[in-house]
């Protein structure tokens, strides 16, 4: 018989600045074309930018589709609204590894309502955080004090340190989502 194939997320979590967005592009682009991944556009209430080519959707509509329940998962902080798209649900229902960053306060309720969940936390010390968002100057991040403040407990099932060259983390990222794959 046939082995089912192994869907399910990877969700990355960390605070602001640890470079979630920068591992999880590098191993995007790593594993450009490798069957198992998918990397989904999140919907998000502010413009896609150069930090992360979301799915902009408007608030309104947001309010909405989350009051339907038909978002995987979402969650708000910083004023906006982010959700995983409804698609990533069917992807990794075909036995895909879904790849996505999502808020820390809602690790519990994706454990409960997505199938395969394996949360990574990416981390660095705080006065890299902050050196690296002082860096970012990107002008929706609002108050950088406000963002660095946001100390939420969150329980992972892998950790990533980013305090050191990129390469380290991305490999180390990577070496995560092929073991999710059964390919360690
Ligand atoms: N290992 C690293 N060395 C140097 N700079 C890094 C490293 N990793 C990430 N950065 C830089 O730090 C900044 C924050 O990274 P990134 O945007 O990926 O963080 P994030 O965790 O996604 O933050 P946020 O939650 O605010 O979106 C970016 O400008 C990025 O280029
Ligand atoms: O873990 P906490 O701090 O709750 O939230 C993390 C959320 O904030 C960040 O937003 P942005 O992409 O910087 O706007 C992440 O993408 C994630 O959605």
């Amino acid at each position: 018989m046939a082995e089912r194939p192994i869907g399910g997320f990877v969700l990355v979590v960390g605070p602001s600045g640890a470079g979630k967005d920068t591992v999880i592009a590098a191993a995007r682009a790593r594993l450009a074309g490798d069957p198992p991944f998918v990397f989904p556009r999140r919907l998000v209430t502010r413009p896609p930018s150069a930090h992360e080519d979301n799915a902009e959707i408007a608030e309104a509509d947001f309010s909405r589709a989350a009051a339907a329940g038909a978002f995987p998962l979402h969650w708000r902080v910083h004023g906006l609204g982010y959700a995983i798209p409804p698609e990533a649900l069917e992807e990794a229902a075909r036995g895909r590894i879904v790849v996505c960053n999502i808020s820390r306060r809602v690790i519990e309720a994706a454990r409960r309502m997505l199938p395969g969940v394996h949360v990574v936390a990416i981390t660095a010390a705080p006065e890299t955080l902050a050196a690296r968002l002082a860096a970012r100057d990107r002008p929706e991040d609002g108050d950088l004090g406000a963002r660095l403040a946001r100390a939420v407990p969150a329980e992972a099932d892998a950790t990533v340190v980013n305090d050191s060259e990129r390469s380290i983390a991305t490999a180390n990222f990577v070496a995560i989502l092929l073991d999710r794959a059964g390919r360690r």
